[in-house]
């Protein structure tokens, strides 16, 4: 295995503060801070529950500001993508008409988030600033050097764990290496300990009088225009905590009863989605876990199959954690010698388009064009076709979904396309090349979730719509324009295992 080695303890280890549990952390008093107001600094925690930032300044007993700034530097995260965008200006109007009914503001910033936090902790003299952590590397030592300033400055500043049931530098083998495999880790969650209870959300929050200036959300041109290509994810999403609990609810009052047993098939409505809204954190995992654990429906194997996949999610960070160009360097570095074929635009296009002539490719992305998501096994086939029927180099899948997907994650994106690639720690491994056909036969059985996606075989028989233009017993007429395969995924399949043979002696 190719992990990167071990983090440099001064670039990963936390502060001391950071280290320890949130009613640990030093609560070193550097002046009086009675009655000067308390700043909550949202990141990726758009939400009033179970927030223990905003939970610690309401408990400090002083006015709360509410601050989100908009920092587009690349040094500190990557940039959004579209649909990210369309996303989080929803996610911040619901959040601020949320502050505004229990009584404060939230204050939007744009610019350097360590200049805007220093600047808006200088306008109201605030006492404190309290905040969730966050873990990519540039993220980090963001949190790291407002920390040290506003501390320098004599306030209070306080983060908190609130996006990860189990922080990465507590989760480590006996050597103290990372662990490279999920099911270690997740083993090694367990022994750590049951993750907290949700934290109670404050019913009323006491908000400065002083009128600050917040920039017009409208201005920060987060929605797309020219086109407007997101009508079908408004049809498909509530953005905000409280299109999130509506999700949750209904995951827990019935979708959990088939989790186990259907959440590979697209067409079952098994899984959860509620993706975006742990990615933008109007819900946290503690949240989650303790609904699906108190849900009535279903067998036991539900609730563990599914905290199971939280904790893929808990995994995909602690390796974002500990490598952090997840999303741009091969994990195992021989594939960086991999004989990609070049992206040609017209091959990348037809990918993205949804029009590779095998049907559930092309179910799987158009759905995630029209709805900005898509089922995960269907992600799991069209990641596996561009890499390895169409040996396009897996970053240019990865960019295409950070920039569709309304789930897009630093960790999760990056991670799971490593892992179809086989590039990854704990990967599929390469030679286990996805039939879409078989695939497809397997899991949409009846092919609903191909007709619900592909209109041009809405009326094809379920035994010909896998591989609708294979010779049979179709009539071709039927299927209208619907395109030939682009390629032959036995042959390409060959090319790519002998591609794999290239790289693996190295
Ligand atoms: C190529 C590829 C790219 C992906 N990109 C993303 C991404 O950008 N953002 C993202 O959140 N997920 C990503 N996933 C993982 C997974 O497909 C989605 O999390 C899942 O489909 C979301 O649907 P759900 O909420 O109904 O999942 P559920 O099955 O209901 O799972 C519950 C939660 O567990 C987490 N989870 C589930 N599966 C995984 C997984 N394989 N890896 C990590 N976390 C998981 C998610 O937070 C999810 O919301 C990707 C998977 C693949 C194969």
């Amino acid at each position: 295995m190719a992990a990167s080695a071990a983090p440099d303890p001064q670039a990963h280890v936390p502060s001391a503060t950071e280290k320890h549990a949130p009613d640990q952390t030093a609560r070193s008093r550097p002046t009086d801070t009675h009655g000067r107001p308390s700043i909550v600094w949202l990141r990726d925690d758009l939400r009033l529950a179970d927030n223990p930032a905003l939970r610690a300044a309401v408990d400090e007993g002083n006015p709360i500001v509410v601050l989100f700034v908009l920092d587009d530097s690349p040094l500190v995260a990557r940039p959004r993508g579209g649909a990210s965008r369309w996303w989080l200006h929803h996610s911040l109007t619901a959040l601020a008409e949320r502050i505004e009914e229990r009584g404060a503001r939230l204050i939007l910033r744009r610019g350097d988030a360590a200049e805007e936090v220093q600047r808006l902790a200088d306008e109201v003299d605030a006492g404190g600033v309290f905040w969730n952590r966050r873990y990519a590397e540039g993220e980090r030592s963001q949190d790291g050097a407002v920390k040290k300033a506003l501390r320098a400055a004599g306030r209070v500043a306080e983060s908190f764990q609130g996006t990860l049931m189990y922080e990465p530098w507590t989760i480590a083998r006996d050597d103290g290496q990372p662990y490279g495999v999920y099911s270690a880790f997740w083993r090694a969650c367990a022994k750590a300990g049951t993750p907290r209870e949700p934290v109670a959300e404050p019913q009323s929050l006491d908000g400065l009088e002083k009128r600050l200036h917040s920039d017009e959300l409208a201005s920060w041109e987060l929605l797309p225009t020219k086109p407007d290509w997101a009508t079908g994810l408004a049809e498909e999403w509530t953005p905000g905590e409280r299109g999130a609990h509506e999700r949750l609810r209904d995951f827990v009052g019935d979708r959990i009863s088939r989790y186990s047993g259907q959440r590979d098939r697209p067409g079952a409505e098994a899984s959860s989605r509620l993706s975006p809204h742990l990615r933008f954190g109007e819900l946290s995992p503690f949240q989650v876990r303790t609904a699906v654990l108190d849900s009535r429906e279903g067998a036991a194997e539900n609730r563990s199959k599914f905290q199971a996949e939280l904790g893929w999610r808990e995994f995909n960070y602690s390796l974002l954690f500990h490598n952090p160009n997840l999303d741009s360097q091969n994990m195992r570095r021989n594939f960086d010698g991999f004989p990609w074929h070049p992206a040609s635009s017209e091959v990348l296009e037809r990918w993205q388009q949804g029009r590779t002539g095998i049907p559930l490719v092309d179910a799987g992305m158009r759905q995630l064009w029209t709805s900005g998501w898509m089922h995960n096994r269907v992600r799991m086939v069209v990641a596996s076709f561009l890499i390895k029927n169409l040996l396009i180099d897996w970053r240019e899948g990865e960019q295409w979904f950070w920039d569709t997907l309304v789930d897009a994650d630093p960790a999760n994106n990056a991670a799971n396309w490593q892992w179809v690639a086989g590039s990854g720690v704990d990967s599929a491994p390469f030679f286990r090349v996805f039939n879409p056909v078989l695939q497809s036969q397997k899991f949409d059985p009846q092919g609903d979730y191909i007709r619900a996606w592909v209109p041009e075989l809405a009326d094809v028989p379920a035994k010909e719509i896998h591989e609708p233009r294979a010779s049979g017993g179709l009539d071709l007429s039927e299927v209208g324009d619907y395109p030939e395969p682009m390629v032959d995924l036995k042959a390409t399949r060959a090319e790519a295992l002998d591609a794999f043979a290239e790289i693996k002696s190295h």
